[in-house]
Formats: C-alpha cells, structure tokens, sequence
C-alpha cells in the first residue's frame, strides 16, 4: 500500500504573549493511499493545528510531515481543502467560485467542459438557482455547501476536511456525507476528515484517530470494521453501536480532561 502522509514525531508550538502554548506533541501516523482517516478529539485540542501543517499553512516546531514521501513546505494543487473559514470568494459568485479552481493552471480545463462542472455541482449541491449570487446572499449552509463544491469541482486526489458538515442541518448532512461516499466510491480518493460526530466518524472513516486533550497526542488509532461502499443501513448494526458507545467514551475522557486543563489555561514555561 502506498503512503501518502507521514506525520512524524511531529510537535507544534506557538509562541503566545503568555508563553510557549505546545499543541500538538510528538503525533505519528501515516495515512495511506484510499485510507479515509477522521480525527476527532475535544475542542481546541489541535486537530485544525495538526491538518494546517499537511495542508501547508503551519510548520512544525520538530518532527517532519510528509507528503507522497517529500516535506510539505505550503499548499498544493493535489491537496484539496475545506477548512471552516477558508474557501469561498466574497467577490465571485457561486458559479464563478466553484470555477475559480478550474481556471488556475495546475487544474485548467477548457471553458466548455468548465461550465459542464460547474452545472454539475451546483446540481449536486443544491445551489442552481444560486449560481449568480453572491455568498453574502447564502445561508451559512449554502456557504459550505458552496466551499464543498469548489473542492470537490478541481478533483483533487486528497482531501483535507475541517467540520466540513458542522454548519449544515441534520438532512443535509446526512446527504453530504453520502454523496461524499460517492465521490470517494467513483474517483478513489484519500481523506483526513475532522469532526465533532463519532456517528459521522464510523459512518465515514476506514480508520479513526482519538487524539487527547491540548496538545493533541494520539489517543488511539481505531480500525473501523465495515466494508465499503457503506449505506446508512450500517448504523443499524450492533457493532456500529459498541464502537459509538467506546468511541464516545474515549472521547469524554479526553473532553474532561480538557474541561479541568481549561481552569487556568495551561503554559508552558
Ligand atoms: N496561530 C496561533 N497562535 C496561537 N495559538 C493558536 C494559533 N492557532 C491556534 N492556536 C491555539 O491552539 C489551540 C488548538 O487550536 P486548533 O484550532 O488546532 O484546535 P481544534 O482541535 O481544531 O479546535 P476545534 O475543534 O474547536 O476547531 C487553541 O487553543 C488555539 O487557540
């Protein structure tokens, strides 16, 4: 099987006005081609802090992250991304944004088949009759429907997902998170999702990374035992309920510990 990330011995640091504020400490796994791997961890523990550095925006303080076998040293076009406030162009409407992609040299195409992605994704999206509005005119929904299509319209061969649902409703949520099934089942790609959702998690991931509270170590890393291509019939099973009921637990642990760490803020030096 072929690695295409490596976090290796990887810690992170910010320098803060209070001190040395360490957020990711000594993390190390790989992420292998076709794997779709969800993180999931309490709040603020360093889960945005772990993708940034794969997807190019932060360093490492140590350790070395790696990607199809080279240092990521910033963004790139076999990288796609969808962060929560990253993505979407006020100044383009929402078929322009969705073409923006296509129109930069690593992913150009010809305007003709352009325009056929672009109608091909606000279909899927549910964003037609919004094609020549502006984002300030969606709902915070649409905004992150619309940033899910602009990802998803360049075809890029990993994904890298920040709560990409989090804003969306239950319905919609659950129709994203099939079609991303769709996606992955039609054009083989490779994921690192973050979610707040251990159902989302299971429901999604060929393995799931627990990681602690602040800094985010890893808790554990937890093969999911259910074949693809999945339908939502699998979250009927017993064993989909054990790993929820474990999941959970593990995640609590973590959230507790974070709650007591909050009481005050924890610096270093
Ligand atoms: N540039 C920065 N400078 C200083 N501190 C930062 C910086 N970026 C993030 N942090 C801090 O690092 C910690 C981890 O943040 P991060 O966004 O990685 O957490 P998270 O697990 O993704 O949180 P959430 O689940 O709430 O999105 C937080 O305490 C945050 O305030």
């Amino acid at each position: 099987m072929t690695t295409r990330a490596q976090f290796d011995k990887v810690s992170l640091a910010f320098e803060t006005p209070k001190g040395r504020l360490n957020v990711v400490e000594n993390v190390s796994y790989d992420i292998n081609d076709g794997d779709f791997i969800a993180v999931i961890g309490p709040s603020g523990c360093g889960k945005t802090t772990m993708m940034s550095m794969l997807a190019g925006f932060q360093k490492p303080t140590t350790g070395s992250v790696l990607f199809d076998g080279q240092p990521v040293t910033g963004p790139g076009p076999e990288r796609g991304v969808i962060f929560q406030e990253y993505g979407v162009f006020p100044w383009l409407t929402v078929k322009q944004n969705i073409a923006f992609g296509l129109t930069l040299r690593a992913n150009h195409v010809a305007a003709g088949e352009r325009d056929s992605i672009c109608d091909h994704y606000l279909g899927l999206m549910g964003l037609s009759d919004f094609a020549n509005s502006y984002p300030k005119h969606l709902s915070g929904g649409m905004r992150q429907r619309l940033a899910i299509a602009r990802a998803y319209a360049v075809k890029p061969q990993f994904l890298l997902m920040d709560e990409p649902f989090g804003a969306l409703d239950a319905q919609t949520r659950s129709n994203m998170q099939n079609l991303l099934l769709k996606v992955l089942q039609t054009e083989g790609k490779t994921v690192m999702l973050i979610t707040h959702s251990v159902e989302e998690a299971i429901y999604l991931a060929s393995r799931i990374v627990v990681v602690t509270a602040r800094p985010a170590r890893i808790r554990q890393i937890i093969d999911v035992p259910f074949a693809y291509p999945r339908d939502e019939s699998i979250q009927e099973r017993p064993e989909f309920g054990e790993l929820r009921s474990y999941i959970k637990h593990l995640v609590m642990d973590e959230y507790r510990a974070q709650q007591a760490q909050m009481r005050p803020v924890s610096f270093s030096e």
